[in-house]
């Protein structure tokens, strides 16, 4: 479903250039649940970025579904990003001067393929809380707002950059309950940056990046369901 040929991406110019994509090529199928690893600043989060439109490569080639990602027009990846895209971050982004309802619901008018809007807060034990502001939630309700604003597009695509990193170990084991459950469900290929290794116990492919290279492209047969994993002790781990 998503190929990507011979990535390069260089930052700063002369002296100061720094390459930190070289050379990152991989194929995803559909539905894969996918763990990209490495140390910090080893172009992790350049890559998802890129996948995401968010950022532009200086070489190389994306495909997704067979058709290119790069280069595009801005309403043709206005058009990719609505289609196929979900966005969760670290620190959640939610809008602070709309409640939770409100917040998810612009996403949902962004799209004609729409989740139940209801359904999918419900299914997130957060529909009680909809009348609140992102303010008056805990971190793990902003979370599971900000998934499901995310997914309520039901996109093909979901990109989490280090979505547990600002969790306790409760709410990582929920969240990563919810983003196998959505996974297993809706078929939707999901993508996480992470630093926490149990988050790889439960993916089955594993990518892992040093100094802007894919060093290990490792498939996992049995991955650990996230109910089944202690995870104490991986509070704070991004
Ligand atoms: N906009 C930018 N301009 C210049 N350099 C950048 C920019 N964004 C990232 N970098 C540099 O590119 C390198 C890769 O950054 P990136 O954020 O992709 O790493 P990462 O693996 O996600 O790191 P971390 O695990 O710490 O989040 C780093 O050295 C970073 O300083």
């Amino acid at each position: 479903m998503i190929d990507v040929k011979n990535l390069n991406k260089t930052y700063g110019e002369k002296e100061a250039a720094a390459q930190v994509l070289k050379h990152v090529s991989f194929s995803l199928e559909k539905g894969c649940f996918c763990s990209i690893v490495g140390p910090s600043g080893s172009g992790k989060s350049t890559l998802l970025n890129i996948l995401g439109g968010l950022e532009t490569a200086d070489s190389g080639m994306i495909t997704v579904d067979g058709a290119p990602v790069c280069g595009l027009s801005s309403r043709q990846e206005l058009k990719y990003r609505r289609e196929y895209l979900g966005f969760i971050f670290q620190f959640y982004n939610l809008i602070p001067n709309l409640t939770a309802y409100e917040n998810i619901k612009v996403c949902e008018d962004l799209s004609s393929d729409s989740l139940d809007l209801e359904e999918l807060m419900k299914q997130l034990g957060i529909w009680e809380h909809r009348n609140k502001f992102p303010s008056q939630l805990s971190g793990g309700q902003q979370q599971r707002c900000a998934i499901a604003r995310a997914l309520v597009k039901n996109p093909k695509i979901l990109l989490c950059d280090e979505p547990t990193g600002a969790l306790d170990s409760t709410n990582t084991k929920d969240i990563m309950c919810i983003l196998k459950e959505i996974n297993e469900k809706y078929s939707t290929t999901i993508l996480i940056v992470t630093h926490n290794d149990l988050i790889c116990e439960t993916s089955d492919r594993i990518l892992r990046l040093v100094d802007g290279e894919i060093v290990q492209d490792q498939r996992n047969d049995h991955p650990k369901k996230p109910e089944d994993i202690d995870w104490t002790g991986s509070e704070g781990v991004r």
